[in-house]
C-alpha cells in the first residue's frame, strides 16, 4: 500500500499544492465523520437521561452546523480530486506516449502492439480507479480508524485494545494474501494484452484473412487464446473475491465478541449507557472503515501491477534519454563509411558480417541481394535505429551513434517498403515531416514523386481523407505519397527501402527516373531494392549475400563480373547479353528492363 501511495504521490508532482489542499479539506471532513458517533454520548448522558430540553436543542444545533461544514468540505474535496485525477491521467498519458516514441527500435518491435495499447486502455484507468478509492475511501477510512482509536481509548481502554486488535486482524488477513493476488492480477493483465494484440492483428490482417478464407482458423486460434485468458481471468476474480471475503468474515466474528464484552461492562456498571451506545457506534463506524480499507485493497493490488507496467516504460525512457548525444543537422549529402560493420539480432544470429565500404558524398548507391541478405538491417543501422554490434558506421568521419539520433533523422528522408499513411488528409500526410511547408512546396514534392496528377484528379485533391492505414489508396499511390513526404524535407540523405516493390513496371520506371533526377550531387541517396531495374543507374551497387558484402561496382561492372548480381539480373529480366548501359545514356538499363518486363 505504501509503495503504491509513494508512486502515486510522485505522479502528482505538478499538482502537489492542490493535493495538499485536498488533504487538508479531507482532514476536516474526516474529523467530522469520526467524531459524529460521540454525539450519542452527549445526547443520552447530558440531554435524554437528565431530561434537559435546552441541552438537547443546543447539541442538535452544534451537530447540524458541524455536519453542514463537513458536507461542504466533502463537496470541495470531490471537485479538487476530480481535477487532480484528470491532471495525473493527462500527464501519465503524455509521458507514456513520449516514452513509446523514444523506445529503441529493437525493443519496440519485440513488444506486442496490444501491450502498448493496453497500457493506455487498461493500466491507466486502473491507476485512476485506485487513486480515487485511496484518496476517498482509503483516506477517509484511515482517518476514521485513527480518530476512533483515540476516542475509544478515552472512553474505555480495555475495550479499545480489544477492538484495535480485532481491527488489525481484519486488515492483516488480506495483506497476507496480497502477494498471491498480485501474481494472479499480473498474469491476467499479460494475457489480456496478448488478446488485444490478437484483435489488432486480425483487424489489420482482414484482407488476408478473407482472401485466404481463414475465418475458421483465426476464430479457432482466438478461441484458444480466450481459453488461456479465461483461466487467468477466473484466478484474478477469485483472488479479488478472497481479498474481499476474508475481512468480512473477520468482521462478523469481531462483532460477536465485542457485543458480548461491551454489554457485560455496562451490566457490571464499569461504563455508562451513553458510553455503551457511543462505543458501539464508534466500533461500527471503525469496523466499517477497516472493512472499507480492505475493500480498497484489490484495487490497490491491481494498481500496483499497472504501476509496475507503466513505470517500467517510463524508467526505460530515462535510460534511453540519458544516452542522448549532440550533433548538427546535415547540410549537404554526407559521406557514409562502414568499417567492419556487424549486427546481430537478440537471438545471436548475425544479419550483417564485417561489412566495409564507402558511400561517397552526394552519390546514389544501391544495396541489392537475395531475401534475408541483410539489406533492411543495414538500412535500420543507417537510420540510427539500431546500434552496430561490431565495427563502425561513420557519417562524415563521425561515429553515427555519437550523434543526436533525433537531430540526425530530422535531416534525412526515408521511405519504407510498407508506406504508412496516418488518418487525415493527403496534405497532412505529405506535410507531416515538415509542418511549416508551403502549399507550393507540397505540390513540388508531389510532382517529384510522380503523384501530383493523381492527387489533383481526386475530387478533393490534397484535402482527400485517407482512411486508417491509407486503405483507400492503391499500394503504388501510397508509396508515392510516402516518397513525396520524404522529398518535401529536401533531405541531404535519402533512404529508400524497396520503394518500387508495390508498383507496376511503368510506375516503377517512372519512380526510377524520379530517383535518377534526384541524384544531382547535393544529396546522398541509398536505395535498397530487389528490383534491379530501379537501381541500375546507381553510381555504385553493393551486393549483399548472407550478411556479407559479396561484390560491388556499377551495373556494367557487375554484369561483367558474371557473379551474383549478373545472375539476379538474368533471372529478373531474362537477359543474358552484356550490353553496357553507359553507352546508351543514363536510362538505358532501366529502359531495357522496362522493355523486358512489360
Ligand atoms: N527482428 C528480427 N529479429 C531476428 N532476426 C531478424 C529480424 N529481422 C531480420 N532478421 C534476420 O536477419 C537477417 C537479415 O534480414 P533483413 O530483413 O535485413 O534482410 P533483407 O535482405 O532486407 O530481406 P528482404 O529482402 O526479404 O526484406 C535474416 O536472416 C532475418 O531472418
Amino acid at each position: 500500500m505504501l509503495a503504491v501511495l509513494g508512486k502515486l504521490w510522485s505522479f502528482m508532482q505538478p499538482c502537489r499544492s492542490r493535493a495538499l489542499l485536498f488533504l487538508l479539506i479531507a482532514a476536516v471532513e474526516m474529523t467530522v465523520i469520526a467524531l459524529a458517533p460521540l454525539s450519542f454520548k452527549f445526547i443520552i448522558d447530558r440531554a435524554i437521561i437528565p431530561g434537559d430540553r435546552e441541552a438537547f436543542a443546543l447539541i442538535l444545533l452544534i451537530i447540524g452546523t458541524v455536519g453542514t461544514f463537513g458536507i461542504a468540505a466533502g463537496v470541495a474535496g470531490d471537485r479538487l480530486l476530480a481535477r487532480i485525477n484528470a491532471a495525473v491521467q493527462q500527464r501519465l498519458r503524455m509521458r507514456l506516449f513520449s516514452a513509446m516514441q523514444r523506445m529503441g527500435a529493437e525493443r519496440f518491435q519485440a513488444t506486442p502492439s496490444g501491450e502498448h495499447v493496453s497500457r493506455f486502455s487498461v493500466d491507466l484507468p486502473v491507476i485512476e480507479g485506485a487513486m480515487t478509492s485511496m484518496m476517498t475511501i482509503g483516506l477517509q477510512s484511515l482517518s476514521v480508524v485513527a480518530m476512533s482509536a483515540v476516542v475509544l481509548f478515552s472512553l474505555q481502554w480495555s475495550m479499545a485494545l480489544i477492538i484495535l486488535f480485532g481491527a488489525a486482524l481484519i486488515y492483516l488477513g488480506p495483506q497476507l494474501l496480497e502477494r498471491r493476488a498480485r501474481t494472479a492480477f499480473a498474469a491476467y493483465r499479460e494475457e489480456f494484452g496478448e488478446m488485444t494484440a490478437d484483435v489488432g492483428e486480425y483487424v489489420r490482417g482482414q484482407a488476408v484473412i478473407q482472401g485466404f478464407s481463414l475465418q475458421r482458423t483465426i476464430t479457432a486460434r482466438f478461441a484458444d487464446r480466450l481459453s488461456g485468458l479465461f483461466v487467468s481471468h477466473y484466478r484474478r476474480n477469485a483472488a479479488s473475491a478472497t481479498l474481499d471475503r476474508v475481512p468480512m468474515v473477520s468482521l462478523l466474528l469481531m462483532n460477536f465478541g465485542i457485543i458480548g464484552f461491551g454489554s457485560y461492562l455496562a451490566l457490571i456498571q464499569v461504563i455508562s449507557l451513553g458510553d455503551l451506545v457511543a462505543f458501539f457506534t464508534i466500533y461500527t463506524s471503525m469496523g466499517n472503515a477497516v472493512y472499507n480499507l480492505t475493500a480498497v485493497l484489490p484495487s490497490v493490488v491491481d494498481a500496483r501491477v499497472s504501476l509496475d507496467r507503466v513505470t517500467e516504460l517510463l524508467d526505460m525512457q530515462e535510460e534511453e534519454k540519458s544516452g542522448l548525444k549532440t550533433g548538427l543537422p546535415l547540410q549537404a549529402g554526407p559521406e557514409l563509411r562502414m568499417e567492419g560493420l556487424s549486427y546481430a539480432y537478440s537471438d545471436g544470429r548475425e544479419a550483417l558480417k564485417r561489412v566495409s565500404l564507402t558511400i561517397e558524398a552526394g552519390s546514389t548507391v544501391a544495396f541489392v541481394g537475395p531475401s534475408g541478405s541483410g539489406k533492411s538491417t543495414l538500412l535500420q543501422l543507417l537510420l540510427g535505429l539500431r546500434e552496430p554490434s561490431g565495427g563502425a558506421l561513420l557519417l562524415n568521419e563521425a561515429d553515427l551513434h555519437a550523434l543526436d539520433g533525433e537531430l540526425y533523422r530530422s535531416s534525412i528522408g526515408v521511405v519504407f517498403q510498407e508506406p504508412f499513411l496516418f488518418r487525415g488528409t493527403l496534405l497532412d500526410n505529405i506535410r507531416i515531416g515538415k509542418p511549416d511547408a508551403s502549399m507550393d512546396e507540397v505540390i513540388a514534392a508531389a510532382q517529384q514523386a510522380d503523384i501530383a496528377s493523381s492527387i489533383e484528379a481526386l475530387p478533393d485533391g490534397y484535402m482527400t481523407q485517407v482512411g486508417e492505414d491509407g486503405g483507400n489508396l492503391s499500394g503504388g499511390q501510397k508509396q508515392r505519397v510516402a516518397l513525396a513526404r520524404a522529398l518535401l524535407r529536401n533531405p541531404a540523405l535519402l533512404l529508400l527501402d524497396e520503394v518500387t516493390s508495390a508498383l507496376d513496371p511503368l510506375s516503377e520506371s517512372a519512380v526510377g527516373r524520379t530517383i535518377s533526377k534526384l541524384s544531382h550531387g547535393e544529396r546522398t541517396i541509398v536505395i535498397v531494392s530487389h528490383r534491379l531495374a530501379t537501381i541500375a543507374n546507381a553510381d555504385r551497387i553493393f551486393v549483399l549475400r548472407d550478411g556479407e558484402l559479396a561484390e560491388w561496382g556499377t551495373h556494367d561492372e557487375l554484369r561483367m563480373k558474371r557473379g551474383l548480381y549478373d545472375s539476379m539480373w538474368e533471372q529478373q529480366t531474362g537477359d543474358s547479353t552484356i550490353e553496357p548501359v553507359g553507352q546508351g545514356g543514363a536510362c538505358d538499363a532501366e529502359a531495357k528492363a522496362e522493355r523486358l518486363s512489360v
